[in-house]
């Protein structure tokens, strides 16, 4: 058996890794009525056109989670297969408005997250960040309330913020002001932009909401111009191949245009997306593009530089990187 190489993942949902039959799980267990009889009956709705009709079953499914023991078991058994695909180091995203809007607290969801996060480094051997992201298809005032509930778990629990849902239509420059107290409550900051939206929202999450990585990024090939600007400022992309592929928006992975942003010296990682929904995990991503040993070692160098680790562990997991023999 091949052994995957070490690796971060710094673009993964949690909430996108609800199995089916951990959902149908949680489900009994809460209470919950599903429209779907069974772990296959709920895998058959896993057929996407675009983004929008992947949130609406994304945003329904969630109605499954409503204890810290929902949360726990749900992050616990993504770092399990995270670390059986070489995951060293995770940056996990969360979606608090949607847990809100349901009435589960925000307590509940950070607490259930961050037992299975204190847990990883000892059950899994993965250390975690946990990233908060508001919906930009929701009001900028309610990111700012969300901002300001969840302030008792910065830097604790909560060290950074990120921007995610419905991209075309509803730019980034609104959310100018959370982030802006997320930079000044030393968070650190990400942002969806260029997944199904244009180059400019990819400027736009730059200039000004501060974002330090790009999450998705893949129309920016699109403006040779913000190419240029990404490679000479060093900008991380998180590319997330299944689910582009599953959301449409590249046609295939034979045209997926990871290659062309290497080429292009661009500082690309590979990540999972919501792999429940979009067919694998961070090593199938890396295996579905059919990449040589070396693009390999590439990317998950790019990780871990990628990462917001301290120099010394982002050093010692390149060393781990460059020592990997591929079997
Ligand atoms: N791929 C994606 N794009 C935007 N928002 C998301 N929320 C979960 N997955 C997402
Ligand atoms: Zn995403």
């Amino acid at each position: 058996m091949t052994v995957p190489v070490p690796k971060a993942e710094l673009h993964l949902h949690i909430e996108g890794t609800l199995e089916p039959e951990a959902a149908l799980a949680c489900a009994a267990r809460n209470g919950v009525e599903l429209p779907f009889a069974s772990a296959d009956a709920l895998r058959a709705a896993y057929s996407f056109t675009d983004l929008a009709s992947f949130l609406d079953l994304y945003y329904a499914l969630m109605a499954v989670l409503r204890t810290e023991r929902d949360f726990t078991e749900l992050a616990d058994a993504y770092l399990a297969r995270a670390a059986a695909q070489g995951v060293r180091h995770a940056e996990i995203f969360f979606d608090p408005q949607a847990h809100l809007a349901r009435g589960v607290a925000l307590a509940t969801v950070l607490d259930g997250l961050g037992a299975a996060l204190a847990a990883a480094p000892a059950r899994h051997g993965i250390t975690t960040r946990l990233i908060m992201c508001f919906l930009r298809d929701r009001p900028a005032a309610e990111a700012l309330e969300v901002f300001e509930a969840a302030r008792p778990w910065f830097g604790t629990l909560v060290t950074g913020v990120g921007l995610d849902s419905a991209e075309v239509g509803n730019p980034p420059a609104p959310f100018a002001e959370v982030f802006g107290r997320a930079r000044d409550a030393g968070l650190r900051r990400v942002a969806h932009a260029g997944e199904e939206g244009p180059p400019a929202y990819v400027r736009e999450v730059l200039d000004v909401l501060g974002a330090e990585r790009v999450d998705h990024g893949i129309r920016s090939l699109e403006d040779p111009e913000l190419v240029a600007r990404l490679v000479r400022e060093r900008v991380p992309l998180t590319v997330c191949p299944l689910s582009n592929v599953r959301l449409r928006c590249v046609p295939d992975l034979a045209a997926h245009p990871l290659p062309r942003m290497l080429d292009a010296g661009l500082l690309v990682t590979v990540n999972s997306d919501d792999p429940s929904y979009f067919g694998g995990y961070i090593e199938d991503n890396y295996a579905a593009l059919g990449l040589d040993d070396e693009t390999s070692r590439l990317l998950a160098a790019n990780s871990f530089r990628a990462a917001f680790l301290p120099e010394d562990e982002r050093a010692a997991h390149l060393r781990a990187v460059a020592a990997h023999r591929f079997g």
